[in-house]
């Protein structure tokens, strides 16, 4: 800090302190000369305040920064004498730099703050209140919300949150830091221990799915059910996801616990109708019965008759047991129609309702990510919709869709992009469709159209409209415009043809598309005699 004394002589001194004076322009008066000989002179026993702090500016202005600028200052100030300045600028300083003052790099991240800092630190009241009742409000009531699982840990915690509250001596404050470093050495271990057991017992859950699997008819409604949840456990677990899949799977199980309950009902009313329907028949027949026996007798009191009279009486008789059984067989037949009308009612609305159902269990037969139908969903509307044209005899096709390039839009943009795009096509391409047109994934960037009761030429105007559409309805990305475009094999299902061989036929017209340059639609050629059974 303190500068050398000077080894010339007084009269060298007084020679180099007039010749400063004359560099710095200043007038030789008294003090003026009197400051440059004792700076020249330097720290020698009886140095003068002023010379003390004239070297700690000049000092001070040769440092970079901030202290540089200060020092600046002071030189500035000591020259022009103005000392009411020099300790305007050095308060300024001391009061700036005492309100900043951080606790300083000498304190680790993560470790405890050293006792003499943290008194210094804590001078400042305001700030020492602020932090202590953060600190007791998260050991109070954030952390033992966590550590549900150990009640201990959270008594603990809940405990020295409310001791730090009075904890104003340094003895209490040493052994409220004793008792958090326990607690945080105590909650590290028992983390480990919870990431363990989570770990087991989401093992132990997905045998059990396995088991469950296993014993459920294939293809069921709760199979299906549990493919996806064992899906979902499969890849990395998020807040979202599964509150997303808890979201559907309760709604489809709402939905479908709806369905069931009018099925049932309608199911009892067709009973009804059927136990009505065998009544008036039993009735129809022992009225028959009854007359076919009251017929017998009267052909007994025929025989038997002596007289015309007699005969009358009988046939009068005859004529009124006859009318009888008519009117019987006429409220019978009524009946009968009646309970058939009913049935045949009941038995469409039972059908709607199953298929309905058949609906439902389609939704988680989903793609997580695009909300079409998946491969599985896919597979078994491509069947029923296979079954529907053969039975109504209409025209069935299908396009198969490849996005383009779509390896480059993930390599340039990110694989999230590339979900993103992928979503975008599902949206435009759903409400480009009409309502009973089918959309699902057919696996990465390939999406599979159903078009039911559609000619050929009408489905390639239906896929020419989505690649319109998708061309107006640009992609943003980052403010980027990005083209999205697919190539598409369209092909129009032939009786007696697989599932596999139609979508083997619309692969390969897709694969003519993309050689032919992309951004195209290629029509199908029709199947091999032997692949329709000719
Ligand atoms: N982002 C994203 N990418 C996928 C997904 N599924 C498949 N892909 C990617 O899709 C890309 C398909 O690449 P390619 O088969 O070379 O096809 P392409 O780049 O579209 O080229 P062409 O079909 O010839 O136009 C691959 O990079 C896959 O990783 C998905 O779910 N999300």
């Amino acid at each position: 800090m303190s500068k050398k004394p000077s080894t010339l002589t007084p009269v060298e001194i007084a020679r180099e302190a007039f010749q400063r004076l004359g560099a710095r322009r200043i007038a030789p008066t008294p003090d003026a000369y009197r400051i440059a000989y004792e700076e020249i002179q330097g720290d020698g026993p009886g140095a003068s305040a002023e010379s003390v702090l004239a070297a700690f500016a000049t000092k001070l202005s040769r440092q970079p920064g901030e202290n540089g600028l200060l020092g600046t200052r002071l030189v500035r100030a000591r020259e022009n004498n103005d000392w009411a300045e020099f300790e305007r600028q050095l308060i300024e300083f001391a009061e700036e730099n005492w309100q900043n003052r951080p606790l300083g790099p000498q304190v680790q991240h993560g470790e405890l703050v050293p006792i003499d800092l943290e008194r210094e630190f804590i001078r400042d009241s305001k700030k020492e209140k602020m932090l202590r009742e953060m600190l007791a409000r998260v050991l109070v009531f954030n952390l033992p919300s966590l550590l549900s699982t150990a009640p201990e840990l959270a008594n603990e915690s809940r405990n020295s949150g409310q001791e730090l509250k009075t904890a104003f001596s340094e003895q209490a404050m040493n052994e409220i830091i004793a008792r958090l470093k326990q607690l945080s050495f105590q909650i590290e271990l028992k983390t480990d221990d919870m990431a363990q057991q989570q770990d087991l017992l989401m093992r132990l859950f997905q045998l059990l799915l396995e088991n469950i699997n296993g014993l459920l008819e294939q293809g069921s409604w709760l199979s299906s059910q549990i493919e996806t949840v064992q899906s979902l456990i499969a890849g990395p677990l998020s807040t979202t996801s599964l509150a997303d899949a808890t979201k559907n799977l309760k709604e489809v199980i709402y939905k479908q616990g709806l369905l069931k309950n009018t099925l049932s009902e309608e199911k009892v009313v067709v009973k009804n109708m059927m136990l009505t329907f065998v009544d008036r028949l039993s009735a129809m027949v022992s009225t028959t019965d009854n007359y076919q026996r009251t017929i017998r007798g009267f052909s007994q009191q025929i025989s038997q008759a002596g007289n015309i009279a007699d005969l009358n009486s009988v046939l009068s008789e005859i004529m009124t047991e006859t009318q009888k059984a008519q009117e019987e067989a006429t409220r019978s037949r009524d009946a009968m129609e009646d309970a058939r009308q009913e049935v045949e009612k009941a038995e469409e609305r039972i059908q709607t309702l199953e298929q309905q159902l058949l609906q439902m269990g389609e939704l988680v037969r989903e793609d997580q990510l695009t909300g079409s139908l998946n491969r599985r969903g896919m597979d078994e509307s491509l069947d029923r919709e296979i079954t529907n044209a053969l039975r109504r005899d209409t025209p069935l096709c299908v396009a198969l869709l490849d996005l383009d390039d779509f390896k480059r839009i993930n390599d340039t943009h990110g694989h999230a992009t590339g979900d993103e795009v992928l979503v975008h096509m599902v949206q435009v391409i759903r409400e480009t469709l009409r309502k009973l047109d089918v959309i699902a994934r057919f696996g990465g960037e390939e999406f599979l159209v159903l078009m039911p009761e559609t000619a050929p030429q009408d489905a390639v105007q239906i896929i020419t409209r989505v690649q319109r559409e998708l061309t107006k309805r640009i992609f943003m990305h980052e403010s980027q415009r990005l083209l999205i475009t697919f190539s598409a094999g369209v092909a129009v299902y032939h009786p007696g043809e697989s599932q596999a061989d139609l979508l083997k036929r619309a692969d390969v017209a897709l694969y003519k598309a993309k050689n032919a340059g992309k951004n195209r639609i290629v029509f199908a050629d029709p199947p091999a005699p032997e692949q329709v059974g000719n």
